[in-house]
């Protein structure tokens, strides 16, 4: 479990987050839902340690991780993975190099066997088997999503943060790797954090939502009852979409009387 206190952060004049607290649970996948530009990709950043809060505190099941010493956040950071929302795989290295590099980094002890079996572990999960010696330039953007999956639990990890996993993904492909994802969290029971904007992914995947707005917290649940929310902001985000207003129609058609009730 990850809890966040009172998180402020500032750049220069531009207050980016403005006080936000909650529990990521272990097991779930907890997602920080908000439009463009309102402070997501930065509350992520502090919570891993990119970025410092101005004001308030991270803790890692129960470790306090923000002011803490030096040792004790590497060895909270190494049972991070990470998937950027590039994938952010190296380019000069194949496939299985790519997997490799956090064991190599982390584990530079670990008997070269040992780690080929854990590395073709990791890409067999991720439904990429026999694809060890492929170049990131040679396979589609969802097998380098999926690359980047393999890689962030190469080294076991205990939390994993995702960047908008499925920006630029076509929709059936962002929904198999929200599903892996969400299958990979459980198997391994992760506390997992995913930064989104789509709401396919809070109806698929959305175990915990955050919604954020302008830097503060304005909502929390989950995705059975987020169409429920009486937010403004929240309500005018989900009914952005299209697909969500149709949907929402066909509802209030079906079970107009209900609702009135
Ligand atoms: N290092 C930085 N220096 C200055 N401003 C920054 C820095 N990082 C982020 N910002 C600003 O903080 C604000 C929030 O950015 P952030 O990337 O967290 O948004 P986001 O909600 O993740 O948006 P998106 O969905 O577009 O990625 C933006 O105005 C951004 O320009």
């Amino acid at each position: 479990m990850i809890e966040i206190h009172n998180i402020h952060k500032s750049f220069g004049d531009l207050k980016v987050l403005d006080g936000i607290s909650g529990v990521f649970e272990t097991g779930k996948t907890n997602l920080l839902l908000g439009a463009s530009g309102t402070g997501k990709s930065v509350l992520l950043k502090c919570i891993v340690g990119l970025v410092k809060p101005d004001i308030g505190s991270v803790t890692f099941d129960g470790t306090y991780f923000t002011n803490n010493k030096l040792g004790i956040r590497q060895e909270i950071r190494r049972k991070i993975g990470m998937l950027f929302q590039s994938s952010a795989l190296f380019d000069s290295m194949n496939v299985e190099e790519n997997v490799a590099f956090p064991l190599k980094m982390l584990t530079p002890d670990m008997p070269k066997s040992e780690r080929l079996d854990r590395v073709n572990f990791c890409l067999k999960r991720v439904g990429l088997e026999n694809s060890n010696k492929k170049m990131p330039s040679e396979i589609s953007g969802g097998m380098k999503k999926r690359v980047g999956i393999a890689r962030a639990i190469a080294p076991e990890c205990t939390y994993l943060f995702c960047d908008e996993p499925n920006s630029g993904l076509d929709p059936l492909t962002a929904l198999k790797i929200d599903e892996l994802i969400k299958e990979i969290t459980e198997e391994f029971n992760t506390t997992t954090i995913i930064v989104t904007h789509d709401m396919n992914s809070v109806i698929e995947i959305g175990d915990n939502i955050m919604f954020l707005y302008k830097g503060k917290k304005l909502w929390e649940g989950t995705r059975d009852n987020i169409m429920e929310t009486e937010v403004p902001e929240l309500n005018e985000f989900i009914f952005a979409n299209r697909l969500m207003r149709d949907a929402k129609k066909v509802e209030e058609g079906e079970e107009g009387s209900h609702h009135s009730s």
